[in-house]
């Protein structure tokens, strides 16, 4: 390479403009954030991102009494579900597994950051970083790896830009025995009152309803949510519909509310959508606060972008990838 004597000394963005910065804490967890403010933390303990921050604000909702030394999965955030979703059926391949399989509950590789930079302070609105984690069969706990002997590897990863989470997952398989899963990544978000939250996008979706134990059909334009609610959407549109998280507490000229946050995806067909409510709180130790606390129930609402409906199956050398994209609006 010539050197050159006289370049611009400013000539590298980076010697100028403040840059994302990731840094691991405790061995644990990672955090990122960017110039303009916004930040995640994710502990490595399930992949799970515990915080996604815009604006100073939190956009996602965490138990008070969340447990995060990795003896049981987060309750909140983003717990990503591999590779059974719900309580796994009898006679499955996956029949020995606990609910939601053992992603969640995994230990998982950092395997490392990459950013880009805005070449000026004044663009630095569209700086991302990207923070990706392993998790591999040979790394996994001899409980799960006998309760599930297939080889696979998991790409997870978490791009922050401004305005927007990415979580993106690729599941390999890479064995020569093949597999099936499903797969979910069970957000929780933070609300400002589940009574008064509507979700646009699910019209005209079938659903199972897991609490009423009955097939139905969405037959209001938006899902509102009354009680105890679990169910899972088959929407006819599969992933090409953006789903929109709604507060219809004020005036809104759109139709559903003021939209909260906005959801795409990426070969994720299927949404469940989950609130406890009061009763289903008070049951879950790891669930607080409890009663009609603003922070409780009524401040979350998991809206679960997976693949549900059917068993993805990888032969092997094979792989699949799925995930979201979802914007703050605040
Ligand atoms: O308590 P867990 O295992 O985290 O599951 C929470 C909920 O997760 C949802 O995805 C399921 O549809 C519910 O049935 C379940 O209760």
């Amino acid at each position: 390479m010539v050197d050159r004597p006289h370049k611009p000394s400013a000539i590298s963005p980076s010697s100028h403009a403040p840059q994302p910065t990731v840094d691991i804490v405790d061995n644990g967890r990672v955090r990122a954030t960017l110039p303009s403010g916004e930040s995640i933390e994710i502990l490595l303990h399930g992949a799970t991102v515990i915080s996604w921050k815009s604006n100073g604000v939190e956009n996602l909702w965490l138990s008070e009494k969340a447990i995060l030394d990795g003896s049981k999965p987060v309750r909140g955030g983003i717990p990503v579900v591999f590779p059974v979703f719900g309580p796994p059926p009898a006679n499955h391949a996956t029949s020995a597994l606990p609910q939601h399989g053992f992603a969640r509950s995994s230990r998982w590789e950092f395997l490392g950051s990459s950013k880009s930079e805005s070449d000026t302070p004044k663009s630095a609105g569209d700086d991302t970083v990207k923070l990706d984690f392993g998790l591999y069969s040979n790394g996994l706990d001899e409980k799960s790896k006998s309760a599930w002997p297939y080889e696979f590897g998991l790409v997870y990863s978490v791009t922050l830009s401004k305005d927007s989470l990415r979580t993106m997952i690729t599941i390999q398989n890479t064995g020569d025995k093949a597999f099936e899963f499903t797969t979910l990544l069970h957000s929780y978000f933070k609300i400002k009152d589940v009574h008064t939250a509507r979700i646009a996008g699910l019209s005209a979706s079938p659903y199972v309803d897991k609490v009423l134990k009955t097939d139905a059909t969405q037959s209001e334009p938006f899902v509102s949510i009354p009680g105890t609610t679990d169910r899972v959407y088959y929407p006819p549109g599969g992933a090409s519909t953006i789903l929109a998280i709604c507060d219809a507490s004020g005036a809104s000229s759109n139709p559903a509310g003021t939209p909260r946050f906005e959801i795409s995806r990426d070969n994720m067909p299927d949404v469940v959508v989950w609130n406890p409510w009061k009763e289903g709180a008070e049951a879950m130790g790891d669930f607080a606060p409890k009663g009609d606390d603003p922070k409780g129930y009524r401040g979350m609402l998991c809206v679960e972008a997976g693949s549900v409906k059917e068993w993805v199956k990888l032969e092997g050398g094979e792989s699949w990838e799925g995930g979201q994209v979802v914007k703050s609006l605040l």
